[in-house]
């Protein structure tokens, strides 16, 4: 059971730099690299790991090596860990529960035009079909995310009204979507926003079961965290050295960077379970070991400096 009700001082991180990381770089990594980031970020405290989406390989070659991203954790999993996958329809769910992940996130958009171009449908379609995953992963105990994209903003239709991810999570609530992800695909967002549109999500849905996904494109993200905490929020997604973009959404940056993330909170006395040192190695070692660029943490980067001269 997921525990999407943590105190009042914890604040719960899913790290999303494993698929929402990774899924849009045009070379191919390899599936020992993605391995070893998921070994080394739960080694670094990470409980909640989106490790993998079960897509259409066509769409986003990246992903296609899930099952085996997965196989290869499978010494790592213990009762305190778990992993997540996306999954757009029956068939990636099948892939999901197979591969034996612990949770699944089914994915839409409060944009019409935005779910048309990343999973081929109207948001009401996407919703019905995503009654048949729910109903396999109740059968099959895995718990269900529903991931609300363009919350704040959308590359192909502009600003979003203020109350259309709350009206979208109704929905997914009423389908058994048991957790929110509320997200700022493209990050264009700003804290007033913020705060106004997770409270109408915080409406909508219990707020416990609200998670902020905010991307960095404007360097708003922490700033919208902070709204977005000030609302109540205890759940936020992040990715390791701020790695990622959305193939549908040109131009977008990557997540917030988590050692970023982990700093602020510290700093601010939340308890995140992550080791911030431990996770800084991570994101120094994938950035330039592996992916051979600059390692785009910002408190990482500091605190490595610090550390190594
Ligand atoms: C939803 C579909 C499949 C519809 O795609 P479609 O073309 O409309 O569907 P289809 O049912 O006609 O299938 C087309 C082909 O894909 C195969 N297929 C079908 N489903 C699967 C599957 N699950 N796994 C593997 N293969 C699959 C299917 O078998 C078929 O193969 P063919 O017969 O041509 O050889 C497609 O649009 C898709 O895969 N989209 C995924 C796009 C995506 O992954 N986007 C990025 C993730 S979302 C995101 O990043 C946002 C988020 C979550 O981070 C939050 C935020 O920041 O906003």
């Amino acid at each position: 059971m997921i525990q999407t009700n943590v105190g009042a001082h914890a604040v719960s991180l899913v790290e999303v730099g494993p698929r929402d990381g990774l899924q849009n770089e045009q070379a191919p990594i390899s599936t020992a690299d993605k391995i070893e980031l998921c070994k080394r970020l739960l080694a670094a405290g990470v409980t909640r790991l989106e490790a993998a989406a079960f897509v259409s390989p066509k769409w986003v070659p990246q992903m296609a090596d899930g099952a085996h991203v997965l196989a290869g954790l499978n010494g790592f999993r213990h009762s305190e860990v778990s992993l997540s996958a996306l999954v757009p329809n029956v068939k990636g769910m099948e892939a999901a529960i197979e591969a034996g992940v612990q949770e699944v996130v089914v994915f839409t958009a409060a944009s019409e035009a935005f779910t048309q171009k990343n999973i081929n449908c109207t948001i009401a379609d996407s919703i019905e079909r995503f009654k048949p995953v729910i109903e396999l992963a109740r059968q099959h105990q895995v718990h269900v995310r529903g991931s609300i994209s363009c919350a704040l903003g959308c590359p192909y239709e502009g600003p979003i009204p203020v109350g259309r991810a709350g009206d979208v999570a109704r929905r997914l609530a009423d389908v058994g979507v048991q957790e929110f992800d509320v997200a700022d695909t493209i990050g264009v967002g700003t804290p007033g926003q913020t705060r106004a549109v997770f409270e109408a999500v915080a409406k909508a849905v219990p707020l416990h079961s609200v998670a902020g996904h905010f991307h960095d494109t404007y360097g708003q993200a922490l700033a919208n965290i902070l709204a977005a905490l000030d609302v109540g929020v205890r759940t936020f997604h992040s990715s390791v050295a701020g790695l990622g973009g959305c193939p549908y959404a040109k131009g977008a940056t990557g997540n917030v960077a988590t050692e970023d993330v982990v700093y602020m909170l510290h700093g601010m006395g939340y308890d995140t379970g992550v080791d911030l040192n431990a996770l800084v190695d991570v994101g120094q070692w994938f950035s330039t070991a592996v992916l051979a660029r600059p390692y785009g943490s910002r408190a990482g980067r500091a605190l490595w400096t610090r550390r190594h001269g």
